[in-house]
């Protein structure tokens, strides 16, 4: 057994109460061995986490990791203007590669701002993977279905993608990588293709990922057509199962809220991309209190910018009270839970919490910073005011992925250029 200490920390409890606790790792086995006092000598290596904060890695429950390379393409438009004039013509000249880069430079930021899982839905899932497994966080992959621009051979075609890669890759990277079906969403997924693949993929044991209510537009022609809600639709579809996860829950009416609440389906809360395409505000606090499984989510970067998780919990808490009309609304230890354990149990992956045998995902943060001092409250401090940039060191499965900012898995000023370089010319090509 190799073991890994951190030492000298305050460490953030799955009760959302902060103690003063060395962190004992078993490496080989990717476990949290122990918490307590002085651990350092029964270590084989030591990691300093002294004036520091010990929190669960963050778990991002909804992201397009390699649309990085779209980071700043398109902005000032709302979701469907943004989609259909700017980001499916570009993604439309996407090569494997690029999608391998655009993903090397999504998980660089994610490990530099201590996110250690994430949910992710896109194309040529394996450069994904591939990239998951070298940078050395854990993931929940899917590839996206979009039927509504294709013919039926495509369509099946793209259908058939989800699951086949699904199949090949849940488990890989040592268990760090597990899947989903990935239809895009109740809108650009047609129902014939819900009829025959949702019921494929439960054949599978496969969860079932979309974004669901994000904008009025969405839900306007569900309810037009069919007489019901999107989410009743999902659930006569048989897509509204307690693995399930869908991303934004915008424009979810109290049936809704219900309807999540009694299946146990997760919602990924994204505010920030919610508030840049001006999509509305989630009733969080409503979901919240129906006991919905609510996590958190950045989106793709193009429409965010970031892919920060700290980011996100400022912004969820921040329009959570301006929704609810209440400042007590979504508070701190809330958004706290959202970033950790909330998304691990919406996207049903083993991590956000720090406790004996929990996975050994964290991230260690600095707290000798002025934006941070006094410290009276640090779960106040993560949700309000600290920043990837306070992020020292990131673990996940018990390996180190960053050291003192130092990430160790991917060489950041080689990704960094062969990031700027594939964007530059994917650019190119789309305005060709
Ligand atoms: C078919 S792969 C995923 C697909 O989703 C697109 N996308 C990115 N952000 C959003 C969003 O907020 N709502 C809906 N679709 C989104 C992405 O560009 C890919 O085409
Ligand atoms: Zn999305």
């Amino acid at each position: 057994m190799t073991t890994l200490a951190i030492t000298g920390g305050q460490v953030l409890l799955p009760d959302m109460t902060v103690t003063r606790a060395d962190v004992l790792i078993d490496q080989e086995r990717g476990e949290i061995l122990e918490l307590g006092d002085d651990l350092a000598a029964d270590a084989d290596e030591t990691l300093d986490a002294s004036d520091s904060l010990v929190t669960p890695g963050f778990v991002n429950g909804h992201c397009h990791v390699s649309m990085t390379l779209l980071r700043g393409y398109a902005d000032d438009k709302p979701l469907d203007a943004w989609l259909q004039e700017d980001i499916w013509p570009a993604e439309g000249e996407l090569t494997p590669d690029d999608i391998r880069i655009g993903a090397e430079l999504g998980l660089l930021e994610m490990i530099k701002s201590g996110t250690t899982a994430f949910a992710d839905m896109y194309f040529e899932l394996p450069e994904i993977a591939d990239a998951v497994e070298r940078a050395g966080l854990r993931a929940r992959l899917g590839h996206g279905v979009v039927t509504v621009v294709k013919d039926d051979e495509g369509a099946r075609e793209d259908a058939q993608t989800s699951l086949d890669v699904a199949a090949e890759y849940d488990g890989a990277a040592d268990g760090r990588i597990s899947t989903a079906f990935m239809p895009h969403s109740l809108t650009t997924v047609g129902e014939e293709y819900l009829d025959e693949f949702v019921p494929k993929a439960r054949e599978a044991g496969l969860p079932i990922h979309y974004h669901a209510n994000e904008t009025a537009d969405e839900v306007t022609p569900i309810v037009d057509e069919r007489g019901v809600r999107p989410l009743a639709y999902a659930a006569e579809k048989g897509m509204l199962e307690p693995q399930d996860f869908v991303a934004h829950g915008v424009h979810v009416d109290e049936s809704e809220i219900g309807l999540l609440a009694e299946a146990g389906t997760g919602v990924i809360h994204c505010p920030a991309s919610n508030m840049k395409l001006a999509s509305g505000m989630a009733p969080v606090q409503r979901m919240l209190e129906e006991g919905v499984s609510v996590g958190l989510g950045t989106d793709g970067a193009a429409s965010n910018n970031d892919l920060s998780m700290l980011d996100e919990a400022r912004d969820a808490a921040m329009i959570g009270k301006l929704a609810a009309e209440d400042a007590s609304a979504v508070p701190a230890e809330a958004v706290v839970e959202m970033m950790t354990q909330g998304s691990a149990d919406a996207i049903d992956i083993d991590a956000g919490r720090l406790e004996d045998g929990a996975p050994a995902d964290l991230a260690v943060l600095d707290l000798e910073k002025p934006h941070l001092t006094p410290a009276h409250d640090l779960v106040s401090h993560l949700a309000y005011a600290a920043a990837a940039a306070d992020v020292r060191h990131t673990i996940c499965d018990g390996q180190v992925l960053m050291r003192d900012r130092e990430v160790l898995t991917l060489e950041e000023s080689a990704v960094r250029e062969r990031a700027s370089e594939a964007a530059a010319s994917l650019v190119a090509r789309a305005e060709e």
